[in-house]
């Protein structure tokens, strides 16, 4: 939504010198980011069968199992029919774009290396965005309309097409429509069906300019973060895929991809010190480095879960693909929680949650991990905690959160803001009437124990 004024190039190319430098090192080591499976201790999902909405999927769905059930006649996660399978069409949809979106986006992490000028632009608040942020969203929009007919779907999402159509604009444009093409031709590896003809610029700015929907309390409609944490993602970090769906002002499935974040949590810390040590630290194995991941949920069901990117779904057996439940942690003593936050600080205020942390009995440093990765982090029990108080002024909007509040809640935590209420996706494109922040935690306890730190030193705090 927020327009691309200037395509002059933001500050971040000076000082992000050093995360191109860990991307060239990280490609280096691992090539792209790739699991064919997991060794992960796996529960095969419940989902399946033969997939066709609007004549726009091909079966069977390649990286859910293939029998078909009773309660899901398009084959995908298999939750509880009574109380969920509403959405089961969707929500495989969701999950095959997603999986999609994150192979792009590699794709143009790895390109940034080498092209990042071209490739990425400043908004007029002077946060980038990329290639990846467009080709992401036009792709995400075209196969909703594809598969669910385009005066069904309604989108509300981050970017717009106001810097891609100016006449200078017409390279960028280019690698934009490239990406997506590049992306949609692979599709029927995810059980999706590609483009009769690849996709003109006219497409593709169609496809990103439809995106106009303010949301609001009534009907459903799609939320979508193409790239969230576009700063991680510069920078060759984490960054996340996000999109949801709203019905009636809740959020009812929600999908994170998440192409840096690892299937194993130590390998999270790898990534972490890797990052901050670079030189000290000896490469992992090549390919040992098992990173990226896509989480899902739906609302009602009680159940979350995760499973590995995988490039072409095609050369994997369809019992290798290795979904599997996952569970918010349950440390609920202070001195053993994480606690996640933004890294930037002008995103977030690090002394005050520097000082609730002390004032809980948090021990740990904090993990600042870009984008919603960090509800990720909670949800699959990497985290226990996460806090983010914006500066005065800043408005919340709901790409940011949607799709991982509802995958922590359905792992078993809790997000509320700081007043403890539920965050309120009824009033447009803003969180409207957040109180003060965002808390997320794995069990009522320590959100608890938060609500209550940040009422004790809220006033006396310069907020
Ligand atoms: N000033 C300010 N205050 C608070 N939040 C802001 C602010 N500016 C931007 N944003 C939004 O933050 C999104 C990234 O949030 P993160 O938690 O990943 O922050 S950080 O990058 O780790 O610092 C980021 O999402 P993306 O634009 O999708 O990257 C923004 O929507
Ligand atoms: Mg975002
Ligand atoms: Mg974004
Ligand atoms: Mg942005």
């Amino acid at each position: 939504m927020a327009a691309a004024a200037t395509l002059a190039l933001p500050a971040i190319f000076s000082t992000h010198r050093r995360g191109n430098f860990y991307l060239a090192k990280a490609l280096e080591l691992g090539g792209r980011a790739f699991i064919g499976g997991s060794s992960s201790p796996i529960s095969a999902p419940r989902n399946l069968g033969s997939f066709d909405v609007n004549s726009s999927l091909i079966s069977p769905p390649a990286f859910f199992p293939s029998s078909p059930t009773a309660s899901s006649p398009f084959g995908f996660h298999c939750l509880d029919p009574m109380e969920t399978g509403k959405y089961a069409d969707e929500l495989g949809v969701a999950v095959r774009v997603v999986q999609m979106a994150c192979t792009l986006c590699q794709g143009v992490q790895e390109g940034l290396v080498w092209r990042k000028r071209e490739q990425v632009k400043s908004k007029d608040d002077d946060s980038p965005v990329t290639v990846a942020d467009w080709g992401v969203q036009a792709t995400v929009s075209w196969v909703l309309s594809q598969c669910f007919g385009s005066e069904n779907v309604s989108i509300v999402a981050e970017e717009d097409t106001q810097a891609l159509s100016r006449t200078d604009a017409s390279g960028l444009l280019e690698s934009v429509v490239k990406a997506v093409n590049g992306c949609l031709v692979e599709a029927h590896r995810y059980g999706l069906k590609a483009p009769q003809k690849p996709l003109g610029s006219t497409d593709v700015l169609e496809a990103i300019g439809r995106c106009t929907s303010n949301g609001g309390p009534k009907g459903r409609f799609w939320v979508l973060d193409p790239v969230d944490g576009t700063l991680g993602f510069v920078r060759g970090d984490q960054y996340a895929i996000a999109l949801a769906l709203i019905e009636d002002g809740e959020v009812v499935l929600g999908v994170l991809g998440c192409p840096n974040y690892p299937m194993k949590k130590r390998w999270l810390n790898y990534h972490q010190r890797y990052y901050r040590l670079m030189s000290k630290l000896s490469p992992p194995v090549a390919g040992s480095w098992h990173k990226g991941c896509v989480m899902y949920a739906m609302k009602g069901s009680g159940e979350a879960w995760m499973q590995p990117l995988v490039e072409d779904h095609s050369k994997l057996g369809l019992n290798n693909v290795s979904a599997r439940p996952i569970k918010v942690s349950s440390v609920d003593d202070p001195a053993f929680a994480t606690f996640c936050e933004p890294v930037e600080k002008s995103n977030s205020r690090h002394s005050f949650t520097a000082g609730l942390a002390q004032s809980v009995g948090l021990r740990k440093q904090p993990l600042r991990v870009y984008s919603m990765v960090k509800y990720a982090a909670i949800a699959c029990g990497d985290a226990e905690i996460f806090m983010k108080f914006a500066k005065a002024g800043y408005k919340e909007k709901i790409w940011d959160h949607a799709a991982g509040v509802i995958i922590i809640h359905e792992a078993g935590g809790v997000v509320t803001d700081a007043g403890g209420k539920p965050l309120d996706f009824t009033r447009g494109i803003y969180l409207e009437g957040l109180d003060r922040g965002i808390i997320a935690c794995s069990g009522s306890l320590l959100h608890d124990k938060i609500i209550r730190a940040v009422d004790a030193s809220w006033d006396s705090s310069s907020l």
